[in-house]
């Protein structure tokens, strides 16, 4: 049975006063209103609402940021399409989570092909930590193409997406104070290191299934393999589609001669490095 037993966060909402003790003090922002120009159908615009801290301005007209600047510019000019969005601060945060859970939350990124074991190892980690009072979470590739996913194939550009969604949730999941674990065959190497990048150095943990094409062929444990040789699947990875092998992945597990360590025993590899490196404790 695992004992929570943590100091909880003093509670204060965004930047504004909120009249009774919460914790340490807030800046208290300066409020005013601004009037923002016309808007297209000839209407005069509201009157609105004018935060203004020392960190940040925003503005905002029918519920729409109309401008910002301080540290806040830096995830506007980030947030890729939309624009005009800010970024909106809890005062409960990934540390407070970590010390919740009395971990770190990070990415187990297992990469391979079909058939190397990605699926067995994550069930066998998720397992070995879940008696250790750890709490994980797996995104395994099959699982997600069943629902975020179902719009993508597997072209390579739809395979990168695949992967870019699977990298922010997964981040979304650290932040969360949880430790992700990833299966999916990521072939490509740029995909994968764009993930990593999302993350402060040491919280992706690069996990390379090294088996062979041979061993995951002779496996084959949905006829995948098969099909593909028969030329009923194409653009199958290993056999008329690439696979990048990680270059500088924190972990590889090859197979001992012709046989691979159990999963048991590749969930007990990864578990010490997570120990070595201090992501079971908060
Ligand atoms: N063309 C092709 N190539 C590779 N794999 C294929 C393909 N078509 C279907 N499948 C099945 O889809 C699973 C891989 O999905 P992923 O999301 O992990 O792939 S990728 O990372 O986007 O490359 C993969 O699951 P695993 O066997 O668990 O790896 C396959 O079962
Ligand atoms: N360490 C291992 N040793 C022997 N067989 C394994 C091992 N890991 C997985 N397998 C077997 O290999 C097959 C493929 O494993 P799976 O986890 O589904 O691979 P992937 O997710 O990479 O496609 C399954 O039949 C599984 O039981």
């Amino acid at each position: 049975m695992v004992t929570l037993n943590t100091v909880p966060p003093s509670i204060s909402c965004c930047s504004f006063s909120s009249g009774f003790d919460a914790g340490p003090p807030v800046p208290v922002p300066k409020v005013g209103f601004f009037k923002l120009p016309r808007s297209n159908g000839g209407n005069h615009a509201k009157l609105s609402l004018v935060q203004a801290t020392e960190e940040s301005t925003v503005a905002t007209t029918n519920g729409r940021v109309a401008a910002v600047s301080g540290e806040n510019a830096h995830q506007m000019a980030t947030n890729g399409k939309a624009g005009n969005i800010v970024w909106h601060k809890s005062s409960v945060d990934k540390v407070h989570r970590q010390e919740l859970l009395q971990q770190k939350g990070c990415i187990i990124w297992i990469t391979g092909l079909s058939g190397s074991g990605k699926s067995t190892l994550a069930c066998a980690l998720c397992h070995a930590l879940y008696s250790k009072g750890k709490l994980t979470y797996i995104l395994d590739g099959d699982n997600v193409r069943h629902g975020l996913n179902r719009d993508l194939t597997f072209k390579a550009e739809d395979r990168a997406e695949n992967i870019r969604r699977i990298g922010e949730v997964a981040k979304l999941f650290v932040d969360a104070g949880i430790i992700c674990i990833v299966s999916v065959i990521s072939p490509y190497r740029r995909d994968r290191d764009a993930c990593r990048a999302l993350l402060p150095d040491g919280d992706f943990i690069e996990v390379f299934m090294d088996v062979p094409i041979e061993i995951c062929e002779a496996r084959d444990p949905k006829g995948l393999y098969k099909l593909a040789r028969a030329g009923k699947i194409k653009g199958f990875t290993g056999i008329d589609d690439p696979y990048e092998p990680p270059l500088n992945c924190e972990l590889a597990l090859p197979p001992k001669g012709n046989s691979c360590a159990s999963p048991c025993e590749m969930a007990e590899t990864v578990i010490s490095y997570l120990e070595e490196k201090g992501y079971l404790h908060a």
